[in-house]
């Protein structure tokens, strides 16, 4: 079976560069000086982490699963239940906090009288969704997004290259589209109020917006399908050999770009994670329309907000990360940022609109000082192995020489490169201390609501699973990367989250 090559890098590898027409820059062939005692210590060509096909397959086989079994539910079974039930799922979430009242217990006892099929029935049913106010709201926003994405102005920055030698280039202007954008919504804000209007529609008419965003994310998934199979814009593409409901789930292009939009940065930072803030807000209002201030919404809504800015000052950075290098432009990355994302990253808000809480000053400032200290900490150490790699190792961390592992891999051509791993700091605590504040933070913002229901906590809960996940899934990356360094590593840094324990 033929496994997905998908790329991962780091900046520091030498080569030399010539740009194509879809702004992504080929890399034309460099010659490295070598030895080569190095191919025999690195494992070499970097692979795919999502699945770890070939070892996957041999423990499940000598537990006695078939590589037929396991090949079925990875490559039909999977995709099919993720791409039939999460967009029910995100639809149902939203139902159950504004027509249960946010109580998972309510929306059961509901499903126990009226069946799931029943419920999900007359939820559709309810939705009016192509209106022209969901178009407009939703195409509007398309038009917004897109347009600041091309005239404003960013430094050009480069991300990894891909084992296809392919160095795709970015314009760094998401702090300047955030900024933009929530300017824009304050101006808006203003003129819908002269004119005795209020963006709280949006809150009022969610659920028609997620409905036609659900058929929207369906139908453009698909046609990046096709455009990754018959009109890819750089050599990483094409199918995986896992068949149609795979490639339709993982995707079919690493960095698809339409009229030289690269449609990532559009799905997951200019739509997810503008979208995110925009909502936050927009709950924030109606709580006030409704209730007057919130302590609760206030804090909540703080928290976010700035960790949304802190993302867009690091946005750069995330153009590194497993979302951009291995995951394709298939329903897991796109879908999920269009809908997954603005349904469920800033639903505690939501919750809080029908449930404020009133936590009084000492308690509401206490929660926002530990959420702002636990967002800083998770800056830091994003930070600070980017920093490292920047200088070269030429640097300190927390005031001394930071311990390095000077790691080795291939590329797919075999070419052999070099990348810094931290042992110090933040990094070498754990391999992956960082998701600590960041799950930290979430509770915070969370506990605001109190604990009448578990529904405003779904968020946290998806989050561990996430992280978790993605620690396991990021390490097989980095094992299959750097090989023997890999394990030095995880020598000097026993732990993979938590410190002395996991
Ligand atoms: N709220 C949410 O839903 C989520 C939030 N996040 C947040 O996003 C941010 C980025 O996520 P993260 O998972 O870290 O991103 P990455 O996917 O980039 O993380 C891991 C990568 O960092 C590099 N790396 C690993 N260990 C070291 C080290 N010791 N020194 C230097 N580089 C190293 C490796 O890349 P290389 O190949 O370059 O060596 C590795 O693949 C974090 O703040 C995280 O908390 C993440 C996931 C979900
Ligand atoms: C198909 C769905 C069940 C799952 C979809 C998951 C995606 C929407 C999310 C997977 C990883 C998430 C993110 C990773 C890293 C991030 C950096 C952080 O600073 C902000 C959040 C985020 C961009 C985050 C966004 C959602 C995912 C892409």
């Amino acid at each position: 079976m033929k496994s997905v090559l998908s790329g991962c890098d780091s900046t520091d590898g030498k080569q030399t560069h010539g740009s194509d027409m879809t702004g992504v820059t080929t890399r034309s062939k460099s010659r490295t000086s070598e030895k080569k005692d190095v191919y025999s210590k690195s494992n070499g060509v970097i692979s795919n982490g999502f699945h770890g096909y070939k070892e996957g397959y041999e423990t499940l086989e000598k537990s006695g699963v078939s590589r037929r079994s396991v090949y079925l539910f990875n490559h039909f079974f999977f995709p099919l239940v993720m791409v039939g039930l999460t967009p029910q799922i995100v639809m149902l979430f939203w139902y159950t906090n504004v027509k249960f009242g946010g109580s998972y217990s309510a929306l059961i006892t509901h499903f126990r009288s009226h069946s799931v099929f029943g419920t999900l029935l007359k939820m559709w049913s309810e939705l009016s969704i192509i209106n022209t106010f969901t178009v407009g709201v939703i195409f509007g926003y398309f038009a917004w997004a897109l347009f600041w994405m091309v005239v404003l102005p960013g430094k050009e920055v480069r991300g990894p290259v891909t084992p296809k030698g392919n160095t795709p280039v970015y314009k760094d202007n998401g702090f300047l589209h955030y900024c933009v954008t929530m300017a824009g919504f304050a101006i808006l804000t203003t003129v819908l109020k002269y004119n005795g209007l209020t963006p709280t529609v949006v809150y009022d008419r969610f659920g028609e917006l997620l409905a036609f965003m659900n058929v929207f994310a369906l139908c453009f998934v698909f046609l990046l399908y096709i455009k990754g199979i018959t009109r890819p814009s750089t050599s990483d593409s094409g199918k995986t050999g896992g068949g149609f409901f795979f490639d339709y789930y993982w995707g079919t292009e690493l960095y698809p770009r339409i009229c030289g939009i690269d449609v990532k940065v559009f799905t997951n930072c200019r739509f997810g994670m503008t979208v995110w803030p925009l909502m936050c807000c927009i709950y924030a209002l109606k709580s006030y329309e409704l209730h007057g201030f919130v302590d609760s919404m206030f804090v909540t809504t703080i928290l976010q907000l700035t960790y949304i800015t802190k993302f867009f000052t690091w946005e750069a950075g995330y153009m590194h990360t497993i979302d951009i290098i291995l995951d394709r432009a298939g329903f897991y990355i796109c879908w999920g940022c269009l809908c997954w994302l603005p349904s469920l990253y800033p639903s505690v808000s939501l919750y809080l609109v029908s449930h404020p809480v009133r936590l009084g000053t000492p308690l509401a400032s206490s929660i926002l000082i530990v959420g702002l200290i636990s967002v800083l900490i998770n800056y830091l150490a994003d930070l600070q192995r980017q920093d490292v790699r920047k200088a070269n190792g030429d640097c300190l961390v927390w005031g001394r020489k930071p311990d390095l592992i000077r790691a080795k891999y291939r590329i797919e051509g075999g070419e052999v490169r070099e990348s810094i791993l931290l042992a110090s700091g933040w990094w070498g605590l754990s391999r992956h201390f960082h998701y600590i504040p960041e799950i930290l933070l979430s509770f915070f913002w969370t506990v605001t609501t109190g604990f009448e229901n578990v529904l405003p906590y779904t968020y946290l809960i998806v989050l561990v699973i996430l992280l978790t996940h993605r620690s396991f899934r990021d390490e097989q990356k980095c094992s299959l990367k750097y090989g023997i360094y890999w394990q030095e590593y995880c020598t000097k840094v026993k732990h993979r989250i938590i410190p002395f324990l996991f």
